[in-house]
């Protein structure tokens, strides 16, 4: 009998759970989108039952594809958007009020206020994080002092705090029927709760925050066994744990200090392997936790976190209706040699790495009556490209190394015109491996390490192979003037939004 792992991939745009071999290979999905709620400007939901009911599916249309039952499954591991922030009731399993997604602005007025005392920085010695809308502890924050009874409930010890893989591992283990409350140190690192020294929750900051420490799920290794699915998964163990952009980095099997990738998919994250010391930054990064497997030392990264890239894709489609779907935007955009001096700065939810500009907004400069819809498409994919070139630019200074190449995963990589300018804006090679799932990848092999479906890093190593390398043929006047360009761009979006 031929053995799989299953990985539960709870992503921002949708959830999917994808059959794994030993070689890394895919032999089935089962993929749902669920509902963006955007009550206001600015605020950004997901509805928590609808993507526990469609994680439930999925495994089940995943399994069905390939004709498989939970007994050829050898352990299962769950990978998630992070930071997106759920607070539920233990006795009834119901959510007190909508999942805050990591691109909801909702807290931007605090953050002022919170800064008085120690500024934007207060809890960046200890969390890595800057002050931002970004993280999960002000999210939580609001939701304890907004939505009616959950702090009443939460110090009562009836309510539960929980990112995406809280409350996935605690569905699919039972829920209210003795399901797991925990989290992995990847994602409690997102928090901002989380001393990154110790990986356990800082006393300090929960205070300061007022977050009832009841409510906070336990933090344990990104692989190890957990518990044991319940349902249609039923008595396969839960094994592996990882925040979506980390499990990437291990997907890629980065397990070298200074070994990076970059995943493109609502937004872009940039994460580069520190090895087992937290490394501060001085140019506008993230230092994070990059995974800890069994009960190894944690090992830390840096991260460069964009918001906005595919995103922006759907935006033009959802919004404006200039395509139908997403891939079409590469034909809009390829009817034009370049961007007609126009530039789109998609500052939608303030801009992340490397400024933290919470009041900023999205531009599009640069139109004259010359400029079309093929200009406006190929600024958006461009916009990805910019992004990507200025975290990479802030890694390198904080790494104190130039990166030669770029390996590359996620939705958006499928899209040629993007790679290739990604490659020549960089002028370096950009490289993708024949398994762009990394993110579902590396919480499968986290899960599969844990039991010993695979046995070391290196069996993992061997499983990565390169699909497709671009390499830059830009004049470096060319670029040197595109990127002179896009930074005078993103100047235009700052200082925009008010109270
Ligand atoms: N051919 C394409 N060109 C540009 N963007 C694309 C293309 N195909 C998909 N996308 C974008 O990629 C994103 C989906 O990628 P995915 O990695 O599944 O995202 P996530 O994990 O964030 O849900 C969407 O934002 C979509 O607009
Ligand atoms: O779901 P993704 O791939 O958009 O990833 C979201 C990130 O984890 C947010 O930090």
């Amino acid at each position: 009998m031929h053995m799989y792992i299953g990985s539960i991939d709870q992503g921002t745009t949708s959830s999917r759970f994808i059959i794994f071999n030993k070689g890394g290979e895919i032999i089935s999905v089962g993929q749902k989108e669920h509902k963006q709620i955007y009550p206001q400007a600015g605020w950004v939901e997901h509805d928590p039952s609808e993507i526990w009911k469609n994680t439930q599916e999925v495994i089940g249309l995943a399994l069905g594809k390939a004709n498989l039952s939970a007994k050829d499954i050898a352990a299962v591991g769950i990978t998630n958007q992070r930071e997106t922030t759920v607070a539920w009731n233990k006795h009834t399993g119901k959510a007190y009020y909508n999942a805050l997604v990591w691109q909801d602005t909702r807290v931007g007025n605090e953050l002022a206020e919170l800064a008085k005392d120690g500024g934007m920085d207060r809890f960046r010695a200890k969390t890595g994080l800057p002050l931002a809308t970004y993280f999960s502890g002000l999210k939580l924050r609001w939701l304890l002092n907004n939505i009616e009874g959950l702090r009443e409930d939460a110090e009562k010890g009836d309510s539960l705090f929980g990112n995406m893989d809280t409350f996935i591992a605690w569905n699919l283990t039972g829920g209210t029927q003795g399901g797991i409350h925990i989290t992995d140190v990847t994602n409690a690192s997102r928090t901002q709760l989380m001393d990154l020294a110790t990986c356990q929750w800082d006393d300090e900051i929960l205070q300061v925050l007022n977050i009832p420490k009841k409510m906070l799920p336990e933090i344990k290794s990104s692989s190890m066994v957990y518990g044991h699915a319940k349902g249609v998964l039923g008595g396969v163990p839960l094994a592996g744990i990882l925040g979506d952009q980390q499990a990437a980095l291990v997907g890629q099997t980065c397990f070298n200090p200074g070994q990076g990738k970059n995943t493109y998919g609502t937004g872009c994250f940039l994460l580069m392997n520190t090895g087992l010391k937290p490394v501060p930054s001085q140019h506008g990064l993230l230092t994070t936790v990059a995974y800890q497997l069994g009960n190894e030392p944690v090992h830390y990264a840096l991260e460069g976190s964009v918001a906005i890239t595919g995103a922006l894709v759907q935006w033009l489609r959802d919004n404006l209706g200039i395509i139908k779907n997403s891939p079409d935007i590469e034909k809009l955009a390829k009817l034009v040699d370049d961007n007609g001096g126009c530039y789109f700065v998609p500052a939608f939810s303030g801009l992340y790495a490397p400024y933290w500009k919470s009041d900023a907004r999205g531009v599009l400069v640069g139109l004259t009556r010359y400029i079309n819809k093929s200009h406006i498409a190929r600024a958006a994919l461009e916009a990805t490209a910019f992004q990507t070139w200025e975290v990479l630019e802030a890694m390198e200074k904080d790494a104190g190394i130039a990166i030669s190449s770029l390996r590359v995963d996620g939705g958006m990589v499928v899209n040629q015109l993007l790679m290739q300018f990604q490659s020549d804006i960089l002028g370096e090679e950009v490289i993708c491996p024949k398994i762009i799932e990394t993110t579902a990848l590396g919480a499968a092999y986290a899960a599969g390490l844990a039991v010993g479906y695979w046995e070391n890093l290196d069996d993992l190593r061997k499983n990565w192979a390169i699909a497709h390398t671009w390499k830059p043929s830009m004049p470096a006047e060319s670029r040197d003037q595109l990127r002179k360009q896009w930074k005078k761009a993103v100047t235009k979006s700052f200082d925009w939004a008010e109270d």
